[in-house]
């Protein structure tokens, strides 16, 4: 089947579509979802819309890294193993008093862990090397002046940029906006995803399967793909192969959605729901030079939410939401990071892949030798090799040999 996008994708075989261009296609679809104030709770795995500049210096203040005593570090420079040096100890300084008097010449102030450094002070010796006395402490080591001192602003200065706009927000990033005083964080809306799975073959897990019949993992797969990308998904299971209950179901989710996925019901058949509902309603469907996922489809269901529609084999849907839908799903809920990590890996065995398609096999990379092995055949209905793999090899389009060894690209999964 040509389509009139599938002119030239310099892959010698015109009827197809060019991966690009279908990538390209899928990405034009998604608008940029709207910035809202979110309480930092709910801000897990979303894109910051804003630079997050510290209104405050961290540390704060200038405080102790240990439990122990708070000294002038001259006070010590003679102290040994054996000939401790003796110091009054005048205060006590937990984390949180703020009231501490200056030290004076000769003196400690027992100190706890991120307690505010007296006046004075200029190191710590910690408790391990004193006879941690109360009244009186016997120092058995010297201290370097500031050893022991976290100074103010020396991990973050007050003023400077701690998150950039488009970061994506992961522990780390919600530990440090908590920590410059950030109670809520401008983050983009994750896109509102419609995932719909067709097949009248289809049964839900944990019912008896009937002869005939499958266990529907489509829909599942891809809303967890949807979520583990950053989208919001529901999964609209089971539609009937029956064009009018197609619409029927889609109709009351078309105001919250912006991005409807389909799986199955796409190829030559003569029940091909999916086709059947959406061709004239402004879905165009097309064939992609890409092995497996290459009936593919997209476009504006009757102008409302952006459709894209994969393949039903589950390595082909699973394939092609990694390859058109993931990236333009993490564009437009405004990550920077749009595109799985790719390295260069050496095949451990030989492969052949299909001329003028891109094929993209299921393998495990190995980081320790930099090489990749091939997992399971190329069909795209093996789905146990997929679940075993941690990344997809990209063969390109000219290339149908490959001897073990020779390098390729690795996208990688996980
Ligand atoms: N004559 C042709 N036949 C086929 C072509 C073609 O070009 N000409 N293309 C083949 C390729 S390539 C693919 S990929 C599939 C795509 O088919 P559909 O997208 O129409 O999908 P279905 O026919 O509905 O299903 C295919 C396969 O996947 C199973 N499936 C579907 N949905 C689910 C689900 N939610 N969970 C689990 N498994 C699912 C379904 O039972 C079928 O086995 O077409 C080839 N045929
Ligand atoms: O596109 Mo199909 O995915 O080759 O099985």
């Amino acid at each position: 089947m040509a389509d009139d996008r599938g002119v030239s994708n310099g892959t010698g075989t015109p009827d197809l579509t060019a991966v690009a261009d279908h990538q390209a296609a899928v990405a034009a679809l998604l608008q940029p979802t709207p910035v809202l104030v979110e309480p930092l709770a709910e801000c897990l795995g979303r894109a910051l819309a804003e630079d997050l500049v510290a209104p405050i210096s961290l540390p704060p203040f200038d405080n102790s890294a240990m439990d122990g005593y708070a000294v002038r570090s001259v006070d010590l420079v003679d102290a040994g193993p054996d000939q401790p040096v003796k110091l009054p100890v005048l205060e006590d300084v937990p984390a949180g008093r703020v009231d501490v008097p200056p030290l004076q010449p000769g003196t400690a102030h027992r100190i706890m862990t991120g307690a505010q450094m007296p006046p004075g002070a200029d190191a710590v010796i910690p408790v391990e090397r004193t006879d941690r006395g109360t009244d009186h402490v016997q120092a058995f080591s010297s201290v370097q002046p500031g050893q022991h001192v976290r100074r103010a602003g020396e991990d973050v200065a007050a003023g400077a940029t701690v998150l950039t706009a488009g970061t994506t927000l992961a522990p780390s990033q919600l530990g440090v906006a908590a920590a410059v005083g950030a109670a809520q964080l401008p983050v983009h809306r994750p896109v509102r995803v419609l995932v719909l799975s067709t097949g009248s073959e289809l049964i839900e897990p944990g019912t008896p399967l009937q002869p005939g019949q499958i266990y529907e993992s489509n829909g599942l797969m891809l809303s967890a793909a949807v979520r583990e990308a950053g989208g919001e998904a529901t999964l609209l299971r089971f539609v009937p192969d029956d064009v009018d209950a197609f619409h029927r179901a889609l109709a009351p989710h078309l105001e919250s959605t912006d991005l409807l996925i389909t799986s199955g019901g796409v190829s030559a058949g003569a029940y091909e729901v999916v086709k059947d509902a959406l061709t004239g309603n402004g879905v165009e469907f097309t064939k992609v030079a890409m092995q497996p996922g290459m009936p593919q489809g997209c476009g504006r269901y009757r102008g409302g939410p952006a459709v894209v529609t994969l393949p039903g084999n589950p390595v082909s849907s699973m394939v092609s939401f990694e390859v058109f839908v993931r990236p333009a799903l993490r564009a437009a809920a405004g990550h920077r990071t749009t595109q799985r990590p790719v390295r260069r890996a050496a095949l451990a065995e030989p492969l052949t892949a299909p001329a003028g398609k891109r094929q993209y096999r299921r393998g495990r990379f190995d980081p320790a030798t930099g090489t990749v092995s091939l997992q399971g055949a190329p069909g795209s209905h093996l789905l146990a090799g997929l679940a075993k793999a941690n990344c997809l090899l990209e063969i390109p389009e000219d290339v149908t040999e490959l001897a073990a060894g020779s390098t390729v690209d690795v996208m990688l999964l996980d």
